[in-house]
């Protein structure tokens, strides 16, 4: 019964919101609809706020900007009061009355000629007097200065402003004045007025209620913006806009309408022919011929300008519509609507969920990702929008979507929701437990459709791939899926693109893992000491290079049924090759190792002869539980490297493996002057040069980099025979001191360039094109 009321109400308000506006627009409503009493008092008791700062200097920046497109105003303006509306009309849904005072949901514009006033309104929730201030202009958004840095660095044009939200000042791209009316259930009716100087004033309307609720915004237009009063423009960028908004937009319009005239005598006229007619009934060709040039003959039209509301969409939800009939470009458009972006989508989904759960949805991957899209996953909540039955709920989710897909961009529209429960216990309904599983469901089979497209999916993972493998590392249950779709560079042929599966096909006999080498570019792990041996012997591995990589395969173990082995990692052996042979190398090689093993105690934990290399004398290896070279570097990076400092500890202290190649002629040497027993200071030397080289060549830093350059100047020097503690000589002129009159001058001269000069000094063509670059812009001095 209760949903049946809910849908009532919904209904009763699609039936009302039908019709046209009842007022009618005076045209030369001479003080745009105040008379001068009232302008009188809104002056007198008008209260004065300062612009927030940040607020300011946006304003300055639109007031001054040549932006082209300045018609973004009219869409930010529409989604400004369609997201109002929402509002309202989400009110309504428990509570009766709060539609009473104006029941009609529509957004009106209208163009007042005479006075180049252009006004937008709405009938939705409307502000109390403590929202319209902290709303337009004392309080920034979040997103002002995040605008503000992106403009001035030109990554963001104005056409972004909406994305942003500080849509509303984008008015005086064209106003010089605006003047916002505003009416909410719970307040009186308010007006701020502006000049986007440094502050606004707000007074309490003296009118009264004149709205019955919602918003009017009255823009002053610019003499230069004097277009957007035309009929045709408007139509053009409403119908532009308002495609794909839910609620009727209406414009004032006046229209030619062609009409007959009707002349006194044509009553008689028409009455005679058929009169005619009668007597003639006998002979109907005749009468046929006769008759039609006469009618024309005595037809007269005239057109007559017609003013009144005209309709500028049709409010047909995209997403209800059966997607065989919805174009590409209608998606596109629905899009860039939908997500404020001027980027066209990269793919969707639109499908209708049907059995446990019944919605519907669309859901978008973005043709780019959001700057800084893993660092504020907090603020993509707003991606998805939840309607019930065609009214929009909410798009304040927190985690509905996982995090790894916080990219999408997604409508759902659900039938079994109950519409009067609080947004906060509507997110834990079932129901839309069972929704969030399906478009997660949906997401990931769109994304393994585009992976059959290579070369797209090539695309997709540059702007998302990142956010694939955090959805390997978190989402468990997905797991699987994700892991299928993952691509990583290997050594197989320079593929760039290998899929784990693929990657298991072409293992080779007995081969039990996949191995993987970890580092910061396919060129530097490719020319590593640990994957010649593999790739000599015909093996496979994978390059991971990207940060994220180390910490997937610490999450995803393997997949497939085979285990990731890091193969810079612990011991290493082939899983057909025999191991006797190794072991009798070792018992050759243990005087060397003795040797070594005393040289560099403080360093490694123990020297091993290696079965992976082949041309390289000697490799770093991390012990299975220490961090590879590629791993250090990156925790060394991470800003929250402080967080655990003892556990940081641990692993930078992890002494590490060095594995000498049995085959090497440098390790040859070295053993024979072990077993010669000429393993003396010079050879040490030589070792830890050795040692450090490796280090690097394993993908470590050097913990010491100038002992190591001394180190290798030393062996330079016994090389070249030269002594080793000779010094360069030095044959320096000593700079002089300062003389401190002239630095005072210096400084003089310097603050002379920021002081104001005339315009034309500015741009003097006889001046000295030297000092130009110095001397600021007055935008830089304005700064200053
Ligand atoms: N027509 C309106 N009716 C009621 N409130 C409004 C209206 N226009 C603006 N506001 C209020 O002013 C605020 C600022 O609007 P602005 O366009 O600058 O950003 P926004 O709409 O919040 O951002 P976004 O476009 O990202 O939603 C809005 O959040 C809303 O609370």
């Amino acid at each position: 019964e209760e949903g049946g009321e809910q849908e009532d109400s919904i209904k009763q308000a699609a039936n009302e919101t039908s019709e046209p506006p009842k007022f009618i627009v005076q045209d030369n409503d001479s003080n745009y609809g105040f008379t001068q009493d009232e302008t009188e008092k809104i002056k007198v008791n008008g209260e004065k706020f300062e612009f927030q700062t940040e607020v300011s200097r946006l304003m300055k920046i639109i007031i001054n900007s040549l932006y082209k497109t300045r018609e973004i105003f009219l869409r930010e303006l529409i989604s400004n009061a369609s997201d109002a509306i929402d509002k309202i009309r989400f009110l309504s849904l428990t509570d009766q009355n709060a539609l009473s005072l104006a029941p009609t949901l529509n957004i009106t514009i209208w163009a007042d000629k005479e006075n180049k006033v252009l006004t937008i309104a709405d009938s939705g929730i409307g502000m109390t007097k403590k929202q319209l201030i902290e709303n337009l202009g004392t309080i920034a958004k979040s997103g002002t200065s995040e605008f503000l840095n992106a403009f001035e660095e030109n990554k963001a044009d104005m056409n972004l402003i909406g994305q942003f939200g500080v849509g509303f000042y984008s008015v005086f791209l064209v106003a010089d004045k605006v003047i916002v009316t505003t009416k909410n259930n719970e307040d009186k009716q308010y007006i701020w007025e502006s000049t986007a100087v440094n502050d606004f004033t707000i007074a309490e309307d003296p009118r009264g209620n004149t709205l019955g609720r919602g918003t009017q915004i009255q823009l002053f237009l610019k003499d230069d913006a004097l277009e957007f009063l035309d009929d045709g423009t408007l139509r053009g960028l409403i119908l532009k806009y308002s495609e794909f908004i839910n609620f009727p937009i209406w414009l004032w319009t006046t229209q030619s309408q062609v009409v007959e005239v009707q002349e006194p005598d044509d009553v008689d006229a028409k009455k005679e022919s058929t009169d005619a007619k009668k007597d003639d009934d006998d002979q109907p060709e005749v009468e046929d011929v006769t008759d039609k040039p006469e009618e024309k003959k005595e037809r007269k039209t005239t057109t007559i300008e017609v003013p009144g509301w005209e309709l500028m969409n049709t409010q047909k939800p995209l997403w209800t519509r059966d997607p065989k009939n919805i174009t590409d470009y209608e998606y596109e458009k629905f899009y860039m609507s939908l997500a404020k972006d001027s980027n066209l989508p990269f793919a969707w989904t639109h499908f209708k969920a049907e059995g446990e759960v019944e919605f519907r949805s669309i859901v978008y991957i973005p043709g780019k990702a959001p700057e800084g899209l893993y660092q504020k996953v907090q603020d993509y909540s707003r991606n998805v929008k939840l309607f019930v039955k065609r009214v929009f709920i909410t798009d304040e989710f927190l985690d509905f979507i996982p995090k790894y897909l916080a990219f999408i961009r997604a409508i759902i529209d659900a039938d079994d929701l109950p519409l009067n429960v609080s947004r906060e216990t509507l997110q834990q309904h079932r129901t839309l437990q069972l929704i969030q599983k399906r478009v997660i469901k949906k997401t990931l089979d769109l994304i393994t459709d585009l992976s059959k497209d290579e070369k797209k999916f090539q695309d997709f993972l540059n702007e998302f791939g990142t956010s694939l493998k955090i959805g390997a590392i978190e989402d468990n249950k997905n797991r699987k899926r994700i892991a299928q779709v993952l691509r990583f560079p290997s050594s197989y042929k320079g593929s760039n693109s290998t899929t784990l599966g693929e990657y298991i096909n072409r293992m080779k006999k007995g081969q039990e893992n996949m191995y993987f080498i970890t580092g910061s570019s396919v060129e530097e792990v490719q020319n590593s000491p640990f994957v010649e041996g593999l790739v000599a012997r015909g093996y496979e591995v994978l390059y991971m290079v990207e940060p994220i990589d180390e910490m997937l395969v610490q999450h995803m173990p393997g997949h497939g049924g085979k285990v990731f082995k890091n193969i810079a990692k612990g011991d290493f052996k082939f899983e057909n090759e025999d191991l006797a042979e190794l072991q009798k190398l070792k018992s050759k090689f243990t005087k060397l190792i003795d040797e070594m093993q005393s040289t560099l105690s403080d360093q490694i934990e123990k020297i091993e002869v290696s079965a992976r290399l082949t041309t390289s004398p000697c490799a770093v290896v991390a012990t299975d539980w220490g961090w590879t070279g590629h791993m250090e570097k990156i925790m060394a990076a991470q800003p929250f490297k402080q967080e655990n400092p003892l556990l940081k500890e641990f692993y930078a202290k992890q002494k590490k493996i060095l594995e000498i190649n049995p085959n090497h002629p440098l390790i040859l040497g070295l053993l024979e002057r072990a077993e010669k027993d000429s393993f003396d200071t010079t050879t040490k030397e030589m070792v830890r040069v050795l040692y450090e080289t490796t280090l690097i060549r394993s993908g470590y830093s050097l913990k010491d980099n100038l002992k190591y350059a001394a180190r290798v100047e030393k062996i330079i020097r016994s090389n070249l025979g030269v002594d080793l503690n000779a010094e360069a000589e030095v044959n320096v002129t000593l700079a002089e001191e300062a003389d401190k009159d002239e630095n005072d001058k210096g400084k003089t001269e310097t603050k002379d360039l920021f002081e104001e000069q005339d315009d034309d000094d500015e741009t003097d063509p006889t001046k000295p094109s030297g000092t130009d670059h110095t001397k600021p812009s007055r935008e830089e001095r304005e700064e200053l």
